[in-house]
C-alpha cells in the first residue's frame, strides 16, 4: 500500500525527527537518495555519469537545497553541473557552497539558464517543493514552458503541483521521474498533479508518520482482498448480486453491468428489469426475476441505475429500502441528486455512489440546493470533490475519471493507480458498477469493494488496450477481468 500524507503532517514529523538529529541530516539523506536516482538515470541514458550535462534549477527554499546538494554529488562523479539560481539572494547557502566546491557552474541570468535547460541530459527541478503556494511565479514559469531535451527529475514534487490536492493552479514542470522524501504526497497520486510526476520513487529519510491521509492499493493489497471460494463455499455463501439496470432505450447497459458482475466474485447474478431477454441471450447463467428489487428474493447487494431510464426512481427507492449494500450509478445518481441526501437517511447498510464528475455536480447541487458546479472544476479538485460528496451523503463515493478517487464518510480516501484514459468509452462505467456490486455481495466493505473494483477495472482497460495502446470497448474490458484477476493473485 502506498501511503501519502499532507504537508502539515510531513512538516510535523520532520520537525520531530530533526530535533533529535544533527542539523542538516534529513537534507543530506534526501539529497543522497536523489543523487543515486539521478546517477542511475544518467548511466541508463549515457552509459556513465562522467561528462553528462546536469542542470539544477534551484528555487529559494530547502527544495532548492536538496537539488543543489544532489547536483554537487553528481559533479563529484564527473558530471558537468550548472546550477541555475531563480532567486540568488535567497538560495540555500550550504547547497550553493557544495556545488561551488565540487566545481559546478552557477548562473543567474534567465536566458543563460534557459539555454542550459534545453541542452541538458538531466534537469533537477528544485524550484519549489512542499512549500509551494499557488501557481508558479513568473520567473519559474518560463522554465515550465521551455522546450527540453533531457530527463526531468522533480525534487519531492513537480514544481507547480499542489502537494495536498494534486491541483495545478497554473504552470507546472512536467517530470519524467519524481523522487519524493519520507512519504508520498497526495498530489503525486491524484490527477492532474500525478500526470506531471512521471514515475514516482520514494526515498526514506526516517520519518515516523501517523496514519496516512490518502492511500493507493498495490497488487499485494488487492490480492489479499479478493474473495476466493473455499471448500465451505456455495453460490449463496459467495453472495448473490442483484443488478437493476437497463431500459427499453438502453438494454446494453444491463448486459454490461451483468458482464462486470459475473466476473466480480459473487456466486450468482440476479437481474431485474426490462432487458432480461438481452441479458439472458448474452449470459445464460444470469438468474432473472420479474418486477423490481422489492420482490426479487434474496440478494446480498444491489447495483441500481446503469441505463435505468424512466424507471430509475422506483428501482432506486426499492433498492434503498432493502437492508443490504446498494451501489447507485448513472440514472440512479440523477434521481438521487433530485432527492438529496435525505433519501439515504434511513439506510442501515452501506451505500456506494459511483458518479463521474457530471453526476457529482448534480449530487452536490442536490445536497445543498444550489446550482450544479462546473464538472471541470470538480475534475480539477478530485480529492475535495469525493470528500465533499461522501460527507454530504454519508455514503462511500467512487468518483470516476482520470484518477478515480474513493472516499469513505469516515474520512478514509483511496486513489486508484491503475486507470487509463482508454477506459473513457461508453459502457465501461456499467462494467465497473457490476464488478463493484459483485464484490459488495461477496462481503467486501464498501471502501474495499470500490477500490478493488477500480483497480481491476483499470488493469483490465490496460490489458484490453495493450501496449502501446489501441481503442477498447466496454465488452473487452469485462472480458479482460479474469486475466487481470489471475495476474493480481500471481503477484
Ligand atoms: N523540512 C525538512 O526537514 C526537509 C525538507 N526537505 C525539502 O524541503 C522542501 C521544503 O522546503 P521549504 O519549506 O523551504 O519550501 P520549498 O518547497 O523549498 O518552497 C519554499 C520557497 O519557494 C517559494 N515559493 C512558494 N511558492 C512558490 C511558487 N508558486 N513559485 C515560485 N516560488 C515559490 C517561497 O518563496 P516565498 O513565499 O518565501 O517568497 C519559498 O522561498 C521539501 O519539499 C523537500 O524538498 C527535504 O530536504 C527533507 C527534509
Ligand atoms: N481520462 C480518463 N482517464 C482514466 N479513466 C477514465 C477517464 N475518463 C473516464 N475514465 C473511466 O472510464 C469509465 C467511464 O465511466 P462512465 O463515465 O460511467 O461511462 P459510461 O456511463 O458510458 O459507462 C470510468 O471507470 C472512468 O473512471
Ligand atoms: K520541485
Amino acid at each position: 500500500m502506498r501511503h501519502a500524507h499532507r504537508v502539515e503532517i510531513v512538516r510535523a514529523s520532520e520537525a520531530e525527527l530533526m530535533a533529535r538529529l544533527p542539523e542538516g541530516t534529513l537534507m543530506q539523506r534526501a539529497a543522497a537518495g536523489l543523487a543515486a536516482t539521478c546517477a542511475r538515470l544518467l548511466t541508463g541514458r549515457r552509459g556513465r555519469v562522467y561528462g553528462s550535462r546536469v542542470v539544477v534549477l534551484a528555487g529559494s527554499g530547502d527544495n532548492g537545497g536538496d537539488a543543489l546538494y544532489a547536483g554537487a554529488a553528481l559533479a563529484r562523479r564527473g558530471a558537468r553541473v550548472t546550477a541555475v539560481l531563480l532567486a540568488p539572494e535567497r538560495v540555500h547557502a550550504g547547497g550553493l557552497a557544495a556545488v561551488r566546491s565540487a566545481r559546478g557552474r552557477v548562473v543567474v541570468e534567465r536566458e543563460t539558464g534557459l539555454a542550459e535547460f534545453s541542452r541538458a541530459d538531466l534537469v533537477l527541478d528544485g524550484i519549489v517543493g512542499i512549500g509551494g503556494r499557488g501557481g508558479l511565479r513568473a520567473g519559474a514559469r518560463s522554465y515550465a514552458e521551455a522546450a527540453r531535451r533531457g530527463v526531468v527529475v522533480a525534487v519531492d514534487l513537480p514544481s507547480g503541483v499542489d502537494a495536498d490536492t494534486g491541483e495545478v493552479p497554473g504552470a507546472a514542470l512536467r517530470a519524467d521521474v519524481t523522487v519524493c522524501f519520507g512519504t508520498y504526497k497526495p498530489g503525486l497520486l491524484v490527477d492532474p498533479g500525478a500526470s506531471y510526476a512521471g514515475a514516482v520513487q520514494l526515498v526514506g529519510i526516517g520519518l515516523e508518520l501517523p496514519p496516512p491521509d490518502v492511500t493507493a492499493l498495490q497488487h499485494a493489497d488487492v490480492a489479499a482482498l479478493l474473495p476466493v471460494p473455499d471448500v465451505e463455499s456455495d453460490k449463496y455463501r459467495r453472495g448473490v448480486v442483484g443488478v437493476a439496470a437497463g431500459s427499453a432505450t438502453y438494454p446494453g447497459a444491463a448486459v454490461l453491468a451483468v458482464a462486470g458482475a459475473l466476473r466480480g466474485g459473487a456466486g450468482a447474478v440476479r437481474y431485474v428489469g426490462t432487458a432480461a431477454e438481452e441479458v439472458v441471450r448474452r449470459f445464460p447463467e444470469t438468474l432473472v426475476t420479474e418486477g423490481g428489487p422489492h420482490g426479487a428474493g434474496r440478494v446480498q447487494a444491489w447495483v441500481v441505475g446503469p441505463g435505468g431510464g424512466e424507471g430509475a426512481r422506483q428501482t432506486l427507492a426499492e433498492a434503498l429500502a432493502s437492508d443490504v449494500p446498494v451501489l447507485v450509478d448513472a440514472d440512479g445518481l440523477t434521481e438521487l441528486g433530485r432527492l438529496g441526501p435525505g433519501a439515504l437517511a434511513g439506510r442501515t447498510a452501506p451505500t456506494l455512489l459511483t458518479p463521474h464528475t457530471g453526476e457529482a455536480a448534480r449530487l452536490l447541487a442536490g445536497a445543498d440546493g444550489t446550482a450544479p458546479p462546473a464538472a471541470a472544476d470538480l475534475a480539477a479538485a478530485r480529492l475535495a470533490t469525493a470528500r465533499r460528496l461522501a460527507a454530504a451523503y454519508r455514503a462511500t463515493v467512487l468518483l470516476k475519471g482520470s484518477t478515480t478517487v474513493i472516499a469513505d464518510p469516515g474520512g478514509a480516501v483511496r486513489v486508484n493507480p491503475t486507470g487509463t484514459s482508454w477506459l473513457a468509452t461508453a459502457g465501461s462505467g456499467d462494467v465497473l458498477a457490476g464488478l463493484a456490486g459483485s464484490l459488495l455481495a461477496a462481503g467486501l466493505p464498501a471502501l474495499d469493494a470500490a477500490s478493488v473494483a477500480a483497480y481491476l477495472h483499470g488493469l483490465a482497460g490496460r490489458h484490453a488496450a495493450g501496449e502501446p495502446g489501441a481503442p477498447v470497448t466496454a465488452s473487452w474490458v469485462a472480458e479482460a477481468l479474469p486475466v487481470v484477476w489471475r495476474g493480481v493473485r500471481e503477484g
